[in-house]
Order: structure tokens, then sequence, then C-alpha cells
């Protein structure tokens, strides 16, 4: 079948789109075998979309406005509003609906100011893909990949299309996540019939990940147009939500339910009394607005961005705005060793044969495999870049890529000498390969006892810092090309390379920082114990006990989850080894990070509640981590923990805030609606109210920290928090009832009075208390940023001279004699006095999270999680 548009085709048929060939396709497509032309991929982007999971554009104004807006309590406000209107009260009507849009206004506008700043820089993170555009190769970012590019696909790129190869070189893709295929599969051009996906050997599929090996492919499908959608793809957006969004949740949920009872109840009551149904219903609602936390997503929002604005100057870039408090909750960093606690630049150190001595060879077959057959790693870039030219009068015949269980690979090139397999790898992997030994021209069996003193060599090696590599070769007088598990057999020796890997001078001094604010450092490391002590040693980790890939694959869960917490070092671990260490840790309890930037780092990256990597790492690390490091700089990590830890904390000024005075004050108006014979606020005065308080936290995501509250690892406690709200709500009520008190047992005043002196006592409480809330300290040790003092005393201003003014009677306000203010005043000094000797009673100490803790059952974690410590 030949040009039959993919409409075509029935829908099993349209989505094998493997089963036709290249050629088809590219009639299909309209396009060359070239590439496309810049201008054409711009027409393709307009009709195809972006090759994204979602639509992509953001959400603009008016449907942020829309969306506020249609939340139940706005609905049930703009209606009340307009049933008032309806009913003759128009100016109370046009209060509560001017009071609703100007609230989402002010919502709007503060959460798109910021969620724009950090999507931009999201965006200049945005992994890229390799298509030729204009004739030549170029990188483009993945999202603009379009039907008909040709994509040039290499090791550790993570698939951005769906796409039919047109040529590869020992191209293997890992599909797991996708048809579940738990082994790397060979792609190569040809004809497939079979319309299951697993068969495609001619297709590589959007989201999988490129383990070995290079393609170059014609792209079918993009976006949401793919095979498999974009639900398991490592290119999906992360799913799940973290803890921390799930602990936010969690709590909205709760006050969600208060609010709903307290409500309910405060309605049944007054309708139960015989007071008109739409003023109480009004009141009611009123008082759900003034309960409702409606700012926690904004103020969440906003702080989260800020913090990802202040990490870019420390040039750390979020992918993934909920990571930053997860980074300020961390209690373990595990880190790959490469390029992150060693500098990413190897450099050679030695090539010598299997007696010691200096000799080029080995390093000289090393390049040239590394030249044609490497894998981009920093072992083949250093060999590479130690020779000239390296694979100047070779050729390429075929390749067995480098693979990190077996930690070896083969090249087969056509030398000088002619047909040869060159091997290298970890030494201890080639050693038991070989049979025999290079000794100067002659090759001789490889005794026994030379395989000891070959080990002694590379030991000594390892004890100076230097990991090195085993080169072995073969000769080829076969005539088939395609290399198996039985030719990397009876090898010759011809000796190894050394490399120096010297820590960063960065480091140990980061590391000690790390430690000192609560977070533990543990190296995850493919590489020689012997290499992984030495530089756990240098610095500053113990090394005196380093777990080897063998050791832990002798452990079950139990016993891993154990030996974790105590081992700092690992080494010669698989990819999938890294992974289970790190779910061990989470098993104690520890919020576990990764850093690393390899294809064999990225189920860790994965796994890990914070996942870290470097720019230039390989693409399917930098589409498994949540941040990216523009430096790879453990120092920056330490300042990373630190933002986020100062994020919580303000999160938390606001949580704190909401769960006590605004709490205390809207329990004494339920309580007083009851009890009274009229009502102690009026709707509109409710909203006001509300409507102030909001612009006076305004300030809290740009407040100053403490540095005690970022010493430690942070934790949302539920427990803590609720204590907190049980201390605090109560004495903000009971000096509402002293208002009260005051108010009609001693001035005796008549309802407007009341209801004006109240609003003007409940303000400047509800204000002023930020000043003491946000610190654990004394309030003058620690300074309010300007932006929170301007906010508050902004709202506290307009709230005390609302009632003066001609806007006054409008909400019902009339001015209250001096006397009564004075009083007022009193009751607010008071209050604050209270509240200031309570409060180390109400915030206490916080519970120490992390690995030191006392280990918890697995199946406990998660309800810890939700319901943490
Ligand atoms: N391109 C290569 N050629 C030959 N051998 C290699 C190559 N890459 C890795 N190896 C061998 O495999 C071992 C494990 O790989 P590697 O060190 O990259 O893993 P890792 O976990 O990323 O280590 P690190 O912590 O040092 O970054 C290496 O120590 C080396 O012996
Ligand atoms: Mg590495």
């Amino acid at each position: 079948m030949t040009s039959t548009a993919p409409s075509q085709l029935s829908q099993g048929e349209a989505a094998a789109f493997w089963t036709h060939s290249p050629k088809d396709w590219l009639d299909t497509l309209d396009c060359g075998n070239q590439g496309l032309t810049s201008g054409e991929a711009e027409k393709r982007l307009a009709r195809f979309g972006l090759n994204a999971d979602r639509k992509g554009q953001h959400e603009t104004a008016l449907h942020a406005i829309l969306r506020r807006l249609l939340e139940p309590l706005s609905l049930i406000l703009f209606g009340a509003g307009l049933v008032s209107i309806a009913t003759g009260d128009a100016i109370g009507g046009a209060i509560i609906v001017a009071i609703l849009v100007l609230s989402i206004g002010l919502d709007t506008f503060q959460e798109g100011h910021a969620t724009r700043a950090a999507e931009a820089l999201r965006r200049s993170v945005a992994l890229k893909a390799e298509v030729k555009r204009d004739g030549s190769f170029k990188q483009v970012a993945v999202e603009n990949v379009v039907p008909g590019d040709l994509v040039r696909i290499r090791a550790g790129d993570v698939i951005p299309a769906d796409a039919l190869i047109v040529e590869s070189t020992a191209f293997t893709a890992a599909e797991a996540a996708l048809t579940g295929e738990p082994y790397p599969v060979a792609k190569s051009p040809g004809t497939v019939r079979s319309a299951n996906p697993a068969d495609a050997s001619n297709a590589v599929f959007r989201g999988a990940v490129a383990q070995t090996g290079e393609a170059i492919a014609l792209v079918i499908a993009t976006g949401r147009a793919t095979i498999f959608g974009t639900a398991a793809s490592m290119l999906g957006e992360a799913s799940a939500p973290s803890p921390f969004q799930r602990d936010l949740r969690e709590f909205g949920l709760v006050i969600a339910r208060l609010t709903l009872a307290l409500v309910v109840l405060v309605l049944a009551a007054r309708v139960m009394f015989g007071r008109p149904p739409l003023d109480s219903l009004l009141f009611a609602v009123a008082l759900a607005v003034g309960l409702t936390p409606e700012l926690l997503p904004m103020i969440t929002t906003v702080t989260l961005s800020r913090g990802a604005i202040r990490l870019a100057r420390r040039r750390v870039i979020v992918k993934r705005l909920a990571a930053i408090h997860d980074l300020g909750a961390m209690t373990v960093l595990c880190t790959d060793k490469t390029g992150t606690l060693t500098s990413a630049q190897i450099t050679l150190a030695k090539s010598i044969d299997v007696h010691g001595l200096q000799t080029g060879r080995p390093a000289g077959l090393a390049a040239v495999a590394a030249d044609l057959g490497g894998d981009r790693g920093s072992l083949d870039a250093a060999l590479i870049a130690a020779e000239q030219e390296p694979s100047h009068s070779w050729a390429l015949l075929g390749r067995r890529p480098f693979d990190y269980t077996r930690r070896l690979g083969s090249v087969l090139a056509k030398g000088p000498d002619g047909p040869m397999l060159i091997v290298k790898g970890a030494p201890e992997a080639v050693l038991g390969l070989c049979s025999h030994m290079k000794d100067g021209a002659q090759i001789l069996p490889l005794t026994a006892e030379e395989r000891t003193k070959a080990l002694e060599i590379l030991h000594g090696m390892a004890q100076e810092g230097l990991r090195s590599i085993a080169v072995a070769t073969r000769p080829w007088p076969e005539q088939g090309q395609e290399i198996t598990e039985k030719d990397e057999q009876s090898l010759t020796l011809e000796g190894f390379c050394a490399f120096a890997d010297p820590p960063k001078p960065t480091a140990g001094p980061a590391i000690a920082h790390l430690a000192k604010i609560g977070v533990k450092l543990k190296i995850l490391s493919g590489d020689d114990p012997l290499v992984v002590r030495r530089l756990a040693g240098l610095v500053g980790l113990d090394g005196r006990t380093v777990l080897s890939g063998s050791d832990i694959a002798k452990l079950d869960e139990d016993a891993l989850a154990v030996h974790v917490r105590s081992v700092d070092a690992f080494s010669r671990l698989t990819p999938d080894q890294k992974s289970r260490i790190i779910k061990a840790l989470q098993k104690s309890q520890a919020v576990v990070g990764y850093l690393g930037d390899g294809i064999n780092d990225a189920p860790a990256l994965k796994v890990a509640d914070i996942g870290l990597s470097v720019e230039g790492a390989t693409g399917v690390a930098q589409a498994a981590a949540d941040m990216i490091l523009l430096a790879s700089d453990l120092e920056v990590v330490a300042a990373g923990v630190e933002e986020g830890r100062r994020t919580f904390a303000n999160i938390l000024k606001y949580v704190r805030m909401g769960a006590s005075s605004n709490f205390g004050n809207m329990l004494s108006m339920a309580l007083a609606s009851i009890l009274l014979p009229f009502l102690p606020m009026l709707p509109t005065q409710i909203l006001l109210n509300n409507l102030l308080y909001d612009l006076s936290e305004i300030g809290i995501p740009f407040d100053q920290v403490r540095r005690e509250a970022i010493a430690e690892p942070q934790v949302w406690d539920m427990g803590g928090l609720l204590r907190f709200a049980a201390i605090m709500g109560p004495v903000s009520s009971l000096f509402d009832f002293l208002t009260f008190a005051v108010l009609l047992a001693i001035f005796h005043v008549a309802p407007d009075e009341f209801r004006t002196t109240w609003f003007l006592e409940s303000m400047a409480t509800q204000i002023s208390v930020i000043f003491l809330i946000r610190t654990a300290g004394r309030p003058w040790r620690n300074r309010p940023s300007p932006m929170l003092v301007a906010s508050s005393l902004f709202a506290l201003l307009v709230a005390l001279v609302v009632p003066f003014t001609p806007l006054g009677p409008w909400f019902g306000f009339v001015a209250p004699p001096p006397g009564l203010l004075l009083a007022m005043a009193g009751i607010v000094i008071l209050y604050l006095v209270c509240v200031e000797l309570l409060k180390p009673l109400a915030i206490g100490r916080p519970p120490k999270p992390g690995i030191h803790r006392d280990p918890v059952p697995a199946a406990a974690r998660k309800v810890q999680r939700s319901f943490p410590r």
C-alpha cells in the first residue's frame, strides 16, 4: 500500500505505523527524506500542535478568574449579591460583588505574576532533541518536534516522538515502561508485519530511553497522538502529588469540613430561632468565606515561585515547584561520584601493560573503541581526548555497547592488522573473560599467578585514587559482524588505563555544610570499592565500610534497610541497586534526594523524593530530575535546602495565622450570632474584614526567616498545627468574648456600634498578631520584611479608617466614642501580650525527622507521610 493517508486507515492499522515503510510515510506526511525546512516545521507545528502532554497554552488571566469565580463559595456569594440587589439592598449587594471581584483580582494577579516567572525558568532547561532542519542537525526543544522531522537519537536521550528508524548503529532502546519488555530492545530499519508494538523492531516510541548507540528516525506522531500517549512516558510530567502537596490537600480538607459543619450549624440555629433566612444565609456564607484559607494556593505558589527565582540566582533551575519544599525536608542526599564529588573532566593518567609498565597500546586501543563505539560517558571522553584522531586508520564493523550491569562493552573494528574485537570495561569484569595476555610482542597464557599480580597493580592504583579500566582484544577472522557474548571470551588482556578523578576542592566543605544543616550524604557509585573508600575519606565521609553491589545483592529488603542507615559509601552498584538503596532509606523515614547525571542514574532519580541532575547530563537523567543544577556543585544544593526550608517557614506562617486568630474570630462570630439577638457583624462587614485580612498577608511570601528556622529539615506537622490552633484559637475567642462583655455590659452599645467596634478590634488583633506568630523567638529579634510591614500596616490602616469616612455608613458602620476605642486598644494590647507569652507553648519544639528516628514499618510510612510528624 502506498501513499494512503493515515486518516484512511482503520484505527488498528493507523496505530501500527511501523507496518508501513518509511517511503510510504514520506508520501503520507508529504515531506522529503532530507528533513524539513524551518518554515515547513513551523507550519507543521501550527497544524499538529506542540509535542507535549497538554495543549500547551497557559491559563489566561480570564481563565484564572473564571476558575476562581466558579468555586462554590464564590458562586454562592455572587448569587447572594445578586439576590440582595434584586430584593432592594442595592448597596449591600454591590459591596459583596465588588469585594468578590477585588479579592479574585488580587489573587489572580499575584499568582499569575509569580508563576510566569517560574515557568520561564523551567522552560530554560526544557529537554532538547536533535532534528534535521534546513539541511543540518540542530537542537530544538522537544516540544517543537513535528511529524516529518528527521531526528537523531543517541544513548541517554529520551525518545522525543513516535518514529520509524531509517539508520542505526548498535542502537537499543529501553521500553519497559511502555511495552513491558524488561530488557533494552535492538532497533534497526526493516519491515515488520506484526501490529504489536512490542515487535516493532524498526520503530521507537515517545518516552522510551535510548540505551546505546545512535539512530536517525523519521517522526510519525507527536504529543498526544503518539501510541502510548503520555501516561508512562519518561517525558510525562510528574503526576503523583509530592508529600508536600498531599499534606496541603489534607489540611485544606480538614478546614473545609470544619467550615461546612460550622456554617450548617449557624444556619440551622438561626432559622430555628426564626431569624430572616436570606440574612442568615448571607451571614453563613460570609462566615465560610472568612474561614476558608482562600489565599493558601496563592501564598504557596508565590512563595515557591519566589523560591525558584532565588534558586535560579544560585544557578539551580526548578522543574517541579513543590520539590523546593521537599528539598527543605530532605534528610539524606545520595550522589553519584563522578561529576559531583569529583570533577566531570577526568583525564587519562596512565596506560600500562599487564606488568605495570608504561605502554601506549592499551590507551590507543581503548580510544579507538571509545571513538567508534562510545557511549558518551566521561571515561570515553577522557580516552578520546588523550589521543589525536584515535580511529584515523580504523573502520567500525560492529559493536556491543557498554552495559552498566555487565560493566563492559566491545567494538569490532578493522585496523592496520585486520579486524579485531576490542573489549573494555571494569577490570574484574574484563579479566574474567581473558585467557591470554600481551607481554611485549608475545602473547602468553594468563596464569593464576599473573592474574593475582595484575590485581595487585590495580589495587595499588585504586589506592592512589585512580579509577581504571581493562582493555582486551581478540583477532576476528570470522566473516560475521554480529558480536555475541560467546565472542567476548578467551580474550587477550592488553593492559589497563588509569584515570585521575580527584575530588573537587569544594566537595569537602559542602558536605560539612550539608551535615551541619541536617543532611547526610551518601555515595552511590559504580566504581571500584577502593576508589570509593579513598574518596569518601578525602571528602570527610566515613569510608571504613564500603558496601558493594555484590554485598547488596545478598541482602533482603529489611536487612538492606538496616545497613543503609549506617553505611555512607557504596560501590560497584548497578542502576537498579542504586534505586534499591534509595527505597531502603525511604523505608527508615528518610526524605531522600539523589544527584546524578548518567543513564545509570535515571532509575534512582525517579525513585528519590527529590531528583537532582546537572546541565549537560544525559537527557534521561534530566527528564527524571526535579531540579537541574547549572553548576555541578554540592554547595548550591545546600543553598537549595535552605531555600526550601525558607519557603516552608513562610507557608507555615500563613497556615498558623489562619489556624489561630482568624479561626478564633470566626468561631466567636458563629457563637455570637446564635447567642445575640442581632448579627454580631453584617455579611458585608465580614467580607471586608476578610479582604483586608487577605491584603495584610500578601507580604508573607517575601518575609525573612530566622536562621534557626532553617537549621533542620522541616516537615509538615499536622499534630503540631492542631496543637497551635487548639491554644491560639480559644485565646482569640476568649478576648472576643471579653470584648462582647465590655461592649454589652459596660458600654451598653447598640447593634451598629457593637459591630463597628468589634470590626475594629478583630481587625487589629488579626492583623497585628502576624508580627508575633511569624517567628518562634521574640518579635524584635527578627525583623519582618518591609513588604510584610507595608502590606499589614496598610490593611490595618484602611480597616481603622474606613468606619470614620463617608464610606463607613455604606458598610453599616458608625463612629464609636473615644472611650470605647480606648477600651478596645487596651484589649488588643492585652491579647498580644497573652499570645506572646503562650507562643512557646503553642509552637513547641518541632519533631526531628529522618534517618535518626526509630524505624517505622513500611506499611506505616505512607500514612505517616500524609499525616506527618
Ligand atoms: N565507557 C566505558 N568504558 C569502559 N569501562 C567503563 C565505561 N564506563 C564505565 N566503565 C566501567 O564501569 C564502571 C561503572 O561505571 P561508572 O563509574 O560510570 O558508574 P557510576 O555509578 O556512574 O560511577 P560514578 O559514581 O563514578 O559516576 C566504571 O568504574 C568503569 O570501570
Ligand atoms: Mg556516573
